[in-house]
């Protein structure tokens, strides 16, 4: 277990960047979907931070409260049901292991693919025995409105950048063969807080393109800015926290940066978190867009998301991934 320094405690009290209220919201870009000017926000939020919380969404909150009970009933099994539905590999359930090479974190999850057939299986099945349809339809339902909602962002951001056609990083999520991931995390109130902060989950940024976050009320998530300082995220239920994963950051040959984010567990309430994270197919070439380039050189080699996922899933949860992709191998 990885135990902070007392100085982080209290990132959030620290001045960050930015004054404009308009804009920011704890120190975090805000933007209402339903504003005509939420291209260009986004595309700044993306550039400053990679980060941004989403207003006016347009999920129905009736899929979220479902979810998020469905969720809550799963981590309150016994763990030896939970545990039917493990060890992730890499879909299932997870306890304390992230990933295969020795991160640990205080948290429980459930890592799903988004195309059902993890669902569907008898592995998920035997764990829901009475009313398995249940949580099944509720990710059915919620996944399906989240990937909405992260086309539709994804659209605003080509505006925003005047780039054409308006589909082209939507229609990576949009295509049969997209290789999303879905993610339920719980993180129980950790006694073990009082002494230090305690990791929930380590910092990392997220392969994919775009990473759409929501959780219950309970704080932890913080984000790292460009000067390495960490600020933590106010958590609100009721909105999306969207993150510039690695393949965006590719894409745009580096005017967007992914974001480095971790959690810190909680000593009093539980945090859950769910998270979709929207990839393309496994054979899709991962490169900057040549609409973005106006005769700039890449700043990556060639590869596939295939690759990159190999050797994403072959790595640390704090390890610099794209570094291994750059044609400069980062100092
Ligand atoms: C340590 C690891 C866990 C992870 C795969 C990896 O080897 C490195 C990336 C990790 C991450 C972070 C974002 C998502 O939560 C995730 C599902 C992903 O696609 O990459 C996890 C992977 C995981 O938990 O298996
Ligand atoms: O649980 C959270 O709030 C964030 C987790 C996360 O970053 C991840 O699962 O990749
Ligand atoms: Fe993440």
């Amino acid at each position: 277990m990885v135990v902070l320094s007392q100085h982080e405690h209290f990132p959030y009290l620290r001045n960050c960047i930015g004054t404009n209220n308009n804009l920011l919201y704890g120190g975090i870009p805000l933007i209402d979907l339903s504003q005509p000017d939420s291209k260009q926000l986004i595309v700044k939020a993306c550039e400053d931070f990679g980060f941004f919380k989403v207003i006016n969404h347009g999920v129905p909150m009736d899929f979220i409260r479902t979810l998020e009970s469905e969720a809550v009933k799963f981590f309150s099994l016994p763990l030896s049901e939970k545990e039917k539905a493990g060890p992730p590999n890499p879909f299932g359930y997870g306890n304390k292991k992230i990933g295969r090479h020795g991160d640990m974190g205080w948290v429980e999850y459930l890592l799903l693919t988004t195309n059902s057939e993890f669902i569907n299986s008898e592995r998920f099945k035997s764990v829901f025995g009475e009313d398995p349809q249940k949580l099944r339809f509720a990710l059915d339902d919620y996944i399906l409105a989240v990937k909405k909602m992260a086309c539709e962002i994804l659209e605003l951001m080509a505006e925003g950048l005047k780039i054409q056609p308006r589909n082209v990083l939507s229609k990576l999520l949009m295509d049969e063969q997209s290789d999303s991931v879905f993610r339920l995390n719980h993180y129980p109130p950790c006694p073990e807080v009082e002494g230090g902060n305690v990791i929930g989950f380590g910092e990392h940024t997220d392969p994919q393109i775009i990473s759409v976050l929501r959780s219950n009320n309970t704080s932890g998530l913080q984000i790292s800015l460009r000067d390495d300082s960490w600020i933590s995220v106010p958590p609100d239920q009721d909105s999306f926290f969207i993150n510039v994963g690695d393949s965006l950051q590719v894409m745009t040959n580096s005017r967007f940066q992914s974001v480095k984010h971790r959690v810190l567990a909680n000593g009093l309430q539980s945090r859950v978190s769910m998270i979709y994270f929207g990839g393309p197919p496994l054979c899709e070439k991962i490169a900057p867009l040549p609409c973005l380039m106006k005769g700039e050189e890449s700043l990556y080699k060639e590869f596939t998301w295939f690759e990159y996922k190999k050797s994403a899933f072959n790595s640390r949860l704090s390890d610099n991934r794209l570094g291994h992709f750059e044609k400069i191998a980062a100092s």
